[in-house]
């Protein structure tokens, strides 16, 4: 056994001055100098050794003391701000409830329980802020938006997945990739572009229809996400890039497979792991790499870090079809310009490609980063945008549909008036008994209750239910000293639903209240898409997308509950998503 005093002071110098060594006997002490030095270098490498070992410990035990009790207790400036209290667990802080509760409402309970200044203390003794005042929040996104970035770990995530596109950048590198964007977004493209989703609709409504009448009672059970995920990765396809996916029809569609399966790893406990896993530096770079690919099927066979490993295998395919897609628009561009062809492509990308190469022409062969000199995105930034559309362009959309169709199924009433709006605009198809919609972008914007239908959607289910941002300064927000480092939860669900903005009924579905919006020409805060510079760049494209699909839907079929009693179980993870993918119940609106 070790003494205490070997291990604290190094080697002893006598015998004695260990208590804890018993005392040795005459026989034993023979002979006694040579024992003790032959034994002299291994005693002390041992308590060297040992030593260091302890103060590991100690020293770990302190920081792990202070990270997850002191700091958040005693030191913290945020310390005073209310909020829930610590734990029920050190470790996991108040992780649990975000975790385990419905997407966002633990936080609404917390901002009605404290007020719009409130702490939270979430796994490892990580404090988060949440402010869900107007002005604070005007601070954090748009007054002060290059000091309070999107956090690494969310960069990384999202950079992963989407690309390190609009959704990582930051500061000036932000501006100029948004400025070189913008007009791939403005009306007149977004005008031009609406007729391209009544292709994938119209497959949506034939499937539906289909489904319905091979049904012995006409009602047919459809789970609305699958097939919200499907006609929006159609529409964002042929949008996006003029590439025609048709994941409608084909079930294997390799986008499409790619795709369900990075739905199926967002789930709490996953999405979790992957903040975890991405919070370690340097990762993403590893894990983007030649190396980590080759050896996915190692990660695949370790239960936790499997996720990562379908992570790998989903964006390498992802990655092949993204590729080649940029591949074949920049060859469309230069052949159409070699050929002086006009014909004007209307997606996104072609129009992105053609602002290119205009810049590069205008930039000359030497290239330029100053202001003055227009800014062209290099390929692999190109490739990035190409996977932040499919990324951020399909799921947030289907996700906006699946809420409005559950809100439509549940208030029977607005779904009739809905359809007594919408009918007058269709016409009936020749070749089979559906109604077929066409509207443009001024009819889609023009149809009142549609409109109405589809913001109270968003506002009361936002796709995107929260976000982060972090302090790369210390600021004063809101009367409150927050350190740099500091992370903000911006609780988007819970802003968009505060009584002191919406009234009494700030909670419920009633998308009457838009009216009294459109009549007095002011809309309150709501942060369904951001705002400030980082705000969605595809806000406008979105809504309408969404207000062609339900009106064709609409139109043409009746949604209901599927079972006596449903309810929404909506999930926290990145999208705000149906647990049980929504079943609903379909039935085919009668043609008189
Ligand atoms: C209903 C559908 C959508 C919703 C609710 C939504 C919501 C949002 C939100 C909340 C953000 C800010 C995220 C953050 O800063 O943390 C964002 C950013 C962004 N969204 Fe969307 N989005 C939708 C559809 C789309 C579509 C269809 C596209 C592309 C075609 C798109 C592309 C982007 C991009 C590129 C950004 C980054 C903007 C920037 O930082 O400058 N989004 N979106």
């Amino acid at each position: 056994m070790l003494c205490l005093t070997t291990l604290k002071r190094g080697p002893p110098t006598s015998v004695s001055s260990c208590p804890a060594l018993p005392l040795p006997t005459s026989a034993s002490m023979s002979p006694p100098a040579l024992t003790l030095s032959s034994n002299f270098p291994a005693v002390v490498a041992e308590s060297a050794h040992a030593g260091l070992i302890l103060t590991g410990i100690g020293l770990f035990t302190f920081i792990v003391v202070y990270q997850l009790v002191l700091y958040p207790f005693y030191f913290s400036p945020l310390r005073t701000l209310p909020g829930p209290p610590l734990g029920p667990n050190f470790l996991i802080g108040r992780f649990g409830d975000i975790l385990n509760g419905e997407a966002g409402i633990p936080q609404r309970e917390w901002v009605k329980k404290y007020g719009k200044r409130i702490r939270v203390v979430g796994p490892i003794g990580i404090e988060r802020v949440i402010f869900s005042g107007t002005e604070a929040l005007q601070r954090i996104l748009n007054t002060n938006w290059i000091s309070n970035p999107r956090p690494t770990f969310v960069r990384e995530i999202l950079g992963f997945v989407t690309g390190y596109g609009l959704l990582t950048v930051t500061g000036y590198r932000h501006k100029q990739m948004r400025k070189a964007m913008n007009p791939a977004f403005s009306i007149p493209n977004l005008a031009a572009q609406t007729d391209m989703y009544y292709k994938p609709i119209c497959g949506l409504l034939a499937i539906l229809d289909r489904r319905v009448k091979e049904t012995q009672d006409g009602s047919s059970v459809e789970v609305m996400s699958k097939w919200m995920n499907k006609v929006t990765l159609d529409i964002i396809c042929l949008t996006g890039f003029g590439y025609e996916t048709d994941s409608l029809h084909n079930p294997h569609n390799e986008l499409a497979e790619a795709y369900e399966e990075l739905l199926l790893l967002q789930t709490g406990p996953t999405v979790s792991r992957f903040i975890a896993i991405f919070s370690i530096p340097g990762i993403s770079t590893l894990l983007l790499s030649e190396f980590a690919w080759r050896h996915h099927n190692v990660l695949a066979k370790l239960p936790l870090l499997a996720p990562i490993a379908t992570l790998l295998d989903a964006m390498h395919r992802i990655k092949a079809v993204s590729a080649s897609i940029l591949r074949e628009k920049l060859k469309e561009a230069e052949y159409l310009e070699n050929n002086e062809d006009r014909t004007a492509k209307k997606d996104i990308m072609s129009l992105l490609v053609r602002a290119r190469r205009a810049d590069q022409k205008a930039k000359g062969p030497k290239g330029g980063v100053s202001e003055s000199v227009p800014y062209a995105m290099s390929d692999s930034e190109m490739m990035d945008q190409v996977l932040t559309f499919l990324g951020a362009g399909h799921d947030t959309t289907a996700s906006g549909l699946v809420w409005t169709l559950w809100l439509l199924a549940k208030n029977p009433m607005c779904q009739q008036k809905l359809r007594e709006e919408i009918i007058p605009h269709t016409t009936m198809s020749d070749t089979d008994d559906l109604r077929k919609i066409g509207l443009g972008y001024r009819e889609l914007k023009d149809l009142v209750w549609l409109d109405c239908v589809v913001q109270e959607s968003l506002r009361l289910y936002p796709p995107v239910p929260m976000t982060f941002r972090q302090a790369a300064t210390t600021d004063y927000v809101d009367g409150v000293l927050v350190p740099k480092g500091t992370l903000y939860y911006i609780p988007i669900r819970v802003v968009n639903t505060l009584k002191d903005i919406w009234g009494e009924d700030a909670e419920e579905f009633n998308p009457s209240r838009w009216l009294s919006e459109k009549c007095t020409g002011s809309t309150p805060l709501t942060l369904t898409f951001l705002a400030g510079p980082h705000a969605c760049i595809a806000k406008t494209m979105a809504i309408m997308e969404m207000k062609a699909v339900i009106a064709a839907l609409v139109a043409n079929f009746e949604f209901s509950p599927s079972y006596e009693g449903q309810e929404a179980i909506p999930t926290a993870a990145i999208t705000m998503k149906p647990a049980d993918g929504m079943p609903l119940k379909v039935r085919k609106v009668e043609v008189r």
